[in-house]
């Protein structure tokens, strides 16, 4: 079987779901996955899938129809504005008690980030992004239902600027929808954090503990995101708009792009199994560097980049300087066929 787990430091390993094991086995760039998909992993052919044409309103995630009907742009623009208000108001505040990262990332973490980033927001808000009701349709429905009463008379002055946009809602629809959005973003922006931090301590091994001597944590969350990118694999319904592009792709394929395997091109990238930090010093914009596309291709670029990476950092400094340790029973880290790629191990925090 070919190598193709990377050498964290510290002889880490990382063990992939079976569908991922076959598809980092691949050694075409465009290749058939079943009657009616088609994979690609070539950077010229994936870019010009993303420019072919729009994100269709289906495909995308936080911005899908809500409410029976399309989210306007203007209110898609104030959620990301409003997102980036909460996360660098959470960046500059100190950071919860560290003895909440303890425990099986990478829920330990999406649940801290929330609470960090959105557990100032009145009740019943705050539930909106809460593990234990997030994880249930009948809880969903019924915080959804009681947010939509709110705010109740005196509340809501505690509210981030995510929660006010549900606040502040014009009218019964833009309501619904920006409560929509708000358990979206705020799962969305928790559950990726969380994803390509716990992945960079994964990969950091032992080096985590010279921190002191590496102040900048920034070229590795940007050597994660090419080794183990969260958003791994993009999906596109449909093939017409690609058939002129590629034999392989018939009108009625799927198209499945694969950022995970583009980044170990071995055209493009030396040692490419080796987490190597500081493959990004001096990079000024590492998402112009070639086969490199962890938030998407101009077309469909993702919005909330410029806050992830930050948070992200913010982040793993904590968790770092909390003197944390990670745990599987047998050294090995597996990742699970989701669609966010992330390792799995049990952490404990000294703090
Ligand atoms: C670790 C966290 C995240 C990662 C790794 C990530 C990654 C990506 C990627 C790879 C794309 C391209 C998708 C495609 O072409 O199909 C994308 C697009 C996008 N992302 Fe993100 N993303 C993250 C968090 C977020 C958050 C928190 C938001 C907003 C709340 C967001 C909003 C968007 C939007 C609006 C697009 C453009 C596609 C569309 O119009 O729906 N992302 N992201």
């Amino acid at each position: 079987m070919p190598e193709t787990a990377p050498k964290a430091a510290g002889g880490h390993r990382v063990v992939y779901a079976p569908r991922i094991q076959d598809l980092l086995a691949r050694k075409e760039t465009v290749f058939r996955i079943d009657a009616a998909t088609v994979g690609v992993s070539d950077p010229d052919l994936m870019a010009e899938v993303v420019a072919a044409r729009p994100v269709l309103s289906a495909e995308r995630s936080v911005y899908k129809p809500a409410a029976g009907a399309d989210i306007p742009h203007d209110s898609a623009t104030r959620t990301i504005r409003a997102l980036g208000q909460d996360v660098t108001a959470a960046i500059a505040a100190p950071p919860p008690p560290a003895r909440g990262l303890s425990g099986a990332w990478p829920y330990a973490a999406t649940s801290y980030l929330r609470r960090w980033l959105f557990a100032s927001d009145p009740l019943p808000v705050s539930l909106l992004s809460k593990r234990a009701v997030t994880g249930s349709d009948a809880l969903s429905r019924l915080v959804d239902r009681a947010v939509t009463l709110w705010p109740a008379p005196g509340a809501g002055d505690t509210a981030g600027a995510l929660a006010g946009q549900i606040r502040d809602a014009s009218d019964a629809l833009a309501r619904k929808q920006a409560v929509a959005l708000y358990r979206r973003a705020s799962a969305t922006l928790c559950d990726g954090v969380a994803a390509l931090a716990g992945n960079a301590l994964w990969l950091m091994g032992p080096a985590r503990e010279q921190r002191a001597a590496r102040p900048d944590l920034t070229p590795f969350l940007w050597e994660t995101l090419r080794l183990l990118p969260p958003a791994w694999m993009l999906w596109r319904k449909g093939g017409d708009a690609y058939t002129a592009l590629h034999p392989e792709i018939r009108p009625e394929d799927d198209v499945a792009l694969f950022p995970l395997l583009m980044h170990r091109h071995r055209d493009f990238w030396t040692d490419p199994l080796e987490f190597q930090p500081e493959r990004w010093a001096g990079v000024t914009d590492p998402e112009k560097a070639p086969a490199f596309m962890p938030f998407g291709f101009d077309g469909a670029r993702c919005w909330a980049r410029h806050l992830v990476v930050p948070l992200a950092e913010r982040l793993l400094e904590t968790a770092i300087e909390s003197g944390i340790a990670l745990h599987t029973p047998d050294g090995e880290t597996h990742v699970p066929l989701r669609s966010l790629l992330s390792v799995r191990f049990d952490a404990k925090t000294g703090a």
